[in-house]
């Protein structure tokens, strides 16, 4: 077994609390005293999250950005958060890593209330994890499984920037900085998340790329899912065109950190939304882009260790 999906699968078979969510869903959800928290963690590893000669003030800003992502997606208002911390070596590096993080704690009111750090042999990757906990803001915390047949797909913004940013600071290149800005200090859409929660019958931040989200998001929900548009900034359609190459390309890179919705048919959004797909009975995924059908890549998106 090897791979993140065939884990993931073994955890979840003995995933039987409640607040689990069966490992099917981006948060966990806590009833403690009377209220709800919504409990979330994520990791940083160089080469793998990101690049080695990144800014450090970037590396810690995407640190709390990735978790505020998560927390957003269940419309959860910040409440604080805890760091795993591997020292870098390099003392300068860990104090604009910091500076970089509290600038995020800052901008979307999640302190840092503890954490533990390490360490690592020479030689090891930077690694660095944060757990965030938030609160529940609705009734009902909107999950991956429930979008209906009928519902239409919304993403609040283009997907591909960040996958393109990183594809050119790879090669070397120059890029348009906003490109690079999406790849290294994602955006949370907290502030979305909040507005959107009482009306979705689900959502989630897409993470691993549009096509392997919407699919998990269907599989979730015992659904089809049909995307129909695949959104590229002006940034990047000038930088790749707006060919079918470069549209999975955005379609399956990742680190889009956009939130991914599920909408009743005729509803609103109440925030600047992008459609991109619809829900139907039956199970999968397809794409059908400009009123052909178009065969679905061989990877739908990111997963580690495949
Ligand atoms: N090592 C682990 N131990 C326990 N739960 C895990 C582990 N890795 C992932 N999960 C859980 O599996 C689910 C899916 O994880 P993931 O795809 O990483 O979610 P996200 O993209 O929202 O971070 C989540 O509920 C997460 O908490
Ligand atoms: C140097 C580098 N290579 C590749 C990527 C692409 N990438 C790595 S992890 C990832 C998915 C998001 O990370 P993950 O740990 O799966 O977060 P989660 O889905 O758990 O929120 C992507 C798109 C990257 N961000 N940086
Ligand atoms: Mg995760």
């Amino acid at each position: 077994m090897t791979g993140e999906s065939a884990f993931l699968s073994l955890l979840r078979a003995g995933a039987a609390d409640p607040a689990a969510r069966g490992l099917m869903d981006d948060v966990a959800v806590l009833d403690v005293g009377g209220a709800r928290l919504i409990v979330t963690s994520d990791t940083l590893v160089e080469s793998v999250h990101f690049l080695p000669g990144d800014p450090p003030e970037t590396i810690g800003w995407k640190l709390a950005a990735v978790n505020l992502s998560d927390l957003a997606a269940k419309g959860a208002k910040p409440v604080a958060c805890l760091m795993n911390y591997a020292l870098s070596g390099d003392a300068a590096w860990d104090a604009a890593f910091l500076s970089g993080l509290q600038e995020a704690l800052d901008r979307y009111g999640m302190p840092l209330v503890g954490g533990d750090t390490v360490a690592m042999p020479a030689g090891a990757p930077r690694s660095f994890s944060l757990t965030a906990i938030g609160e529940a803001t609705s009734e009902v915390i909107p999950a991956r499984s429930g979008a209906q047949a009928g519902d239409i797909l919304y993403v609040t913004g283009p997907v591909g920037d960040a996958g393109a940013g990183l594809t050119v600071l790879q090669a070397g290149r120059d890029a348009p900085a906003a490109l690079i800005e999406s790849y290294r200090r994602p955006r949370p859409r907290v502030r979305e998340g909040g507005t959107l929660v009482s009306a979705v019958h689900a959502m989630m931040d897409i993470s691993d790329g549009l096509l392997i989200d919407t699919a998990r998001m269907a599989q979730a929900s015992g659904l089809a899912a049909v995307i129909e548009h695949i959104p590229v900034s002006t940034e990047l359609a000038g930088l790749a065109g707006g060919g079918i190459g470069a549209l999975l390309a955005a379609a399956t890179a990742g680190d889009d950190y956009e939130l991914l919705f599920a909408l009743p048919d005729g509803v609103d959004p109440l925030v600047a939304a992008i459609r991109v797909g619809r829900f139907e009975a039956g199970e999968g995924l397809t794409l059908f882009l400009d009123g052909a059908s178009v065969p679905l890549p061989p990877a739908l998106g990111y997963e580690h260790g495949t």
